[in-house]
């Protein structure tokens, strides 16, 4: 995607420390960012699909309330994804098991770095459910791709690879090996959080968060899915069209890993 930028939103950075402190200032200003857009959009002239901020924050489920967060989505995701699939879970366990802690420790910074097979679920997850299947970049100078010249000032609209089996093999097989060599993975296949500088800002956060909820819902909790078949559609987000019903149920004491 070289020489191609998004046009709608820009953050007045690219990149970030990866660190609980840029955590708690990217939410700050996204957080501002959402107000002004909030406040935009209560302008007559203004267009619910203006820019990614703006078209999450119209986003209505049929009751006319606000649709679910990208966050809400990957979590249900990862709940469904574990519950189908028994080595995964055991995956997850396992290395749940290996932080050796008593069930009142809090998660330190270290056991998040280290709970690499969790996010590695994570990300299949992500791989096979994407929030953002898709988004723009403006065309900075002309260029050629597969014989098209594709003119400077342009929209264009890039797809995910996700389910390409070049990349990805067997790509409709739940399987988090597929994130196991990250190197082997070419650059900008995988998008869950999009690409290049306009990259989602809130990655680090939402990895926190994904992955500080595996941990208690994993050491807490037991469930299965009340229906087996779940049905799954995009409208354009994922969404599960009859949600998505679990029985959830406290572990005791002894069983707390
Ligand atoms: C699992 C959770 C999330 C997923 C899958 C996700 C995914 C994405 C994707 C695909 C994009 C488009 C990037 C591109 O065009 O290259 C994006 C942009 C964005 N995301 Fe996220 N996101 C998540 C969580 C968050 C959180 C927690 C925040 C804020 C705290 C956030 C804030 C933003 C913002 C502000 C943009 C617009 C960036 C720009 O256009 O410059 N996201 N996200």
């Amino acid at each position: 995607m070289e020489g191609l930028i998004s046009v709608p939103i820009n953050l007045p950075f690219t990149r970030f420390n990866r660190s609980l402190q840029a955590s708690e200032k990217i939410r700050e200003i996204v957080m501002d960012l959402i107000r002004e857009k909030m406040v935009a959009l209560d302008h007559p002239n203004a267009s619910p699909q203006q820019d990614l901020i703006t078209s999450l924050l119209s986003l209505r489920n049929d009751h006319n309330s606000v649709a679910l967060s990208d966050e809400e989505i990957v979590d249900n995701a990862v709940i469904k994804l574990l519950a189908k699939d028994p080595s995964v879970y055991a995956g997850v366990v396992q290395e749940e098991t290996s932080k050796n802690k008593a069930s009142n420790e809090l998660l330190t910074w270290d056991d998040l770095r280290r709970m690499k097979y969790t996010w590695r679920v994570a990300m299949e997850s992500l791989r096979m459910n994407p929030p953002a299947f898709c988004s723009f970049r403006k065309v900075l100078k002309d260029f050629n791709y597969e014989g098209y010249l594709i003119p400077k000032g342009w929209q264009v609209m890039w797809c995910m690879t996700h389910m390409d089996d070049s990349i990805f093999p067997y790509p409709s097989d739940f399987d988090p090996k597929h994130f196991e060599r990250q190197s082997s993975i070419p650059p900008y296949s995988f998008m869950g959080f999009g690409g290049g500088p306009p990259i989602c800002p809130g990655y680090e956060f939402a990895r926190l968060e994904t992955l500080i909820t595996v941990h208690y819902l994993v050491n807490r909790f037991t469930w299965k899915l009340c229906c087996p078949e779940i049905s799954f559609s995009r409208d354009p987000m994922p969404s599960f069209k009859d949600g998505l019903e679990i029985e959830i149920e406290p572990k005791i004491l002894g069983e707390i890993i």
